[in-house]
C-alpha cells in the first residue's frame, strides 16, 4: 500500500474540555528538528491527568522524537520549537531548570539502565540527591517505590545485590521503581516493554495499571495488543504527524482516518 496517499493534513485531533478533565500536560504547535530533517510536525495534544496515552506508529514516524521533547531529552540532539505546558510553565523554554522538571516528568526507556549499583542504591541514589537522608525515611521510599513497580516481594530479602543480576523484565521494575521514587506526576515511558518476554511484559502492564491511579503515563509502543490493554487514549503517528489522537477504543474500533483505519487492521506500508 502507498503511504504516501494519505493527507497528513486532514488529521482528527480530540480536544477536551477543560471544565471537565484536567490536564497534566498541553503541547503546543511542537515541531523538532535534526539538522534539516524536520521530524515532527505540530504536536498540538492534550494529556489528560491520571489517564494512560499510547502513542503509536510506524517506526521513524515521529512517536520517540515527540515523546522525548516532553523533559526535554532532546536538549542538544535536536531543536525543538512550540510549547509544552505543565502547571501554567513552559519546560520548553530556556528558562526552565531541567534537572527540577524531570524530577516531576520522569522517563523509563526502552531498554533497562539501572545503575550498576545495589538494588537499593538504585532507587535512593537520587532521592538522596535531592535531600533525604534519615535512613527510615529512605527505608519506606524504597518499600512503596517497589511495591508500586510490583517488585517488593521478589527482592525484599536482598536489597544490597546487584542490580544487574536481575532478570531483564525485573530490572525495567526496578527502573520504574527509581523513576517514581522521586514522585513525579507524569512518567514518559519508551517501548518499556520491547526487550522483555511475553510474562514480564505483563507484568508491567498490569504494574501501569496500578501506577495510573497515581501517574499520569504517556507510553511509546509498537505493540497494538498492549495499546489496546492499556492505554485511556491513543494518538497514531504517520510521518510525523500526528493523525488521529482519540479514546483507545474509537481508535481500535471506528478510527475516523483512512490511515489510522489501515494501520490497526495492519493493512499499512
Ligand atoms: N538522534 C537522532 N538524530 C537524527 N535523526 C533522528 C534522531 N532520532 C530520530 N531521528 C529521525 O527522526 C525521525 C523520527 O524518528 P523517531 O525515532 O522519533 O520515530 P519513532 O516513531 O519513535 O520510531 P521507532 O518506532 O522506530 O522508535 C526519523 O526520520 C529518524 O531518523
Amino acid at each position: 500500500m502507498d503511504v504516501g496517499k494519505y493527507d497528513l493534513n486532514d488529521t482528527a485531533i480530540m480536544q477536551f474540555d477543560p471544565q471537565e478533565r484536567e490536564m497534566a500536560l498541553t503541547t503546543n504547535d511542537l515541531q523538532v528538528y535534526y539538522g534539516d530533517n524536520h521530524a515532527f510536525y505540530d504536536g498540538s495534544l492534550q494529556f489528560e491527568r491520571y489517564k494512560i496515552t499510547a502513542l503509536i506508529g510506524a517506526s521513524g514516524s515521529g512517536k520517540s522524537t515527540f515523546l522525548r521533547s516532553l523533559n526535554r531529552m532532546n536538549d542538544g540532539i535536536a531543536r525543538v520549537s512550540g510549547n509544552v505546558w505543565y502547571r501554567g510553565l513552559d519546560i520548553n523554554s530556556s528558562k526552565i531548570n531541567v534537572y527540577e522538571m524531570r524530577k516531576h516528568i520522569g522517563m523509563v526507556f526502552q531498554r533497562p539502565n539501572p545503575f550498576s549499583k545495589s538494588i537499593w542504591e538504585n532507587i535512593t541514589f537520587a532521592v538522596k540527591e535531592n535531600g533525604v537522608k534519615d535512613k527510615h525515611k529512605l527505608a519506606e521510599i524504597v518499600e512503596t517505590s517497589l511495591k508500586s513497580a510490583a517488585l517488593w516481594d521478589e527482592v525484599k530479602d536482598h536489597l544490597n545485590s546487584s542490580a544487574v543480576a536481575l532478570s531483564g523484565g525485573q530490572q525495567q521494575r526496578l527502573c520504574i521503581a527509581r523513576a517514581i521514587a522521586m514522585q513525579p506526576d507524569i512518567l514518559l515511558m519508551d517501548e518499556p516493554a520491547s526487550a522483555l518476554d511475553p510474562i514480564s511484559t505483563l507484568k508491567i502492564e498490569e504494574t501501569m495499571m496500578e501506577l495510573k491511579k497515581h501517574y499520569t503515563i504517556i507510553i511509546v509502543t509498537h505493540n497494538m495488543q498492549q495499546a489496546s490493554r492499556v492505554s485511556d487514549y491513543t494518538a497514531f503517528f504517520h510521518l510525523g504527524h500526528v493523525i488521529e489522537y482519540d479514546k483507545t477504543k474509537n481508535i481500535f474500533t471506528f478510527p475516523q482516518k483512512k490511515a489510522t483505519e489501515d494501520y490497526v487492521s495492519g493493512n499499512f506500508g
